[in-house]
């Protein structure tokens, strides 16, 4: 398993303004796999998706990402987690100050065992791969939604990261540039092995999904199989 929670409980606050938010889940993931979360607002998916990417400390059950566990570590093992994993946000997060590519070569600099040339040849040959050959050296502004968001998958996808967490990927795009956006992902996904967990509303997109997960008041309430 790639993503492995179990028996996870946690609460924001403290004494009489303690407010449960995640109440017994156990999630487990395979190598490769793409889940879907939804559920209702406030049902606990952001809060999920943070403490399993590293992002949020948590300190009851076991949450073990890539053979690492999360619950009471250290930074040292939080830092060698986020290494390995891509974020894609709802808002697509690029600096307004830097081109495509350099948004993407930027994520890059963080893998010290490659040089500028290959930061550089990665950065366009993913950029080349979500369909932005011809955009490369625009700035986000100059980019509609759903360029911008294929951004943010090439910069989420360019370090090779094991995992790949999502946040409402699509909630700023209409139908078609989001589904064109969550396409592009999951085959890049699957050619590179990378697993996904994706929290979304969109259920439009629910059809890319190896498994939908239904997290309802901090429950896992359905696990539904896709054919
Ligand atoms: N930093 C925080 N401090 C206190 N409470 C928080 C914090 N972040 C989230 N919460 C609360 O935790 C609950 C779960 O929030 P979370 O963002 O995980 O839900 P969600 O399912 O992702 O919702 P949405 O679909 O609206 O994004 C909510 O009731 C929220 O108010």
């Amino acid at each position: 398993m790639v993503i492995d929670v179990h028996n996870l409980n946690f609460s924001f606050g403290s004494g009489s303004l303690t407010q449960p938010v995640l109440k017994g889940i156990d999630l487990a993931i395979r190598k490769g796999e793409i889940v879907l979360m939804t559920g209702p607002s406030g049902s606990g998916k952001t809060t999920l998706l943070t403490i399993i990417g590293g992002l949020r400390q948590a300190s009851n059950g076991s949450v073990v990402i890539l053979g690492e566990q999360l619950v009471n570590s250290n930074e040292q093992t939080k830092v060698k987690i986020r290494r390995q994993t891509g974020y894609i946000f709802q808002q697509h997060n690029l600096l307004k100050s830097l081109t495509a590519l350099q948004n993407v070569c930027m994520t890059l600099e963080l893998q010290r065992d490659l040089t500028e040339s290959e930061r550089q040849y990665r950065a366009q040959q993913m950029l080349a791969a979500v369909g932005l050959e011809d955009r490369m050296h625009y700035f986000p502004e100059a980019l509609s939604g759903g360029q911008r968001q294929r951004v943010s998958i090439a910069r989420a996808l360019a370090g090779r990261p094991k995992i790949i967490l999502a946040d409402e990927p699509t909630a700023s795009l209409d139908r078609q540039s989001g589904h064109d956006a969550v396409e592009i992902l999951k085959q890049l996904a699957k050619e590179l092995n990378t697993t996904i967990l994706l929290v979304t509303h969109d259920y439009r997109i629910l059809d890319i999904a190896d498994r939908v997960v239904e997290l309802e008041d901090g429950f896992v309430k359905a696990v539904e199989k896709q054919e």
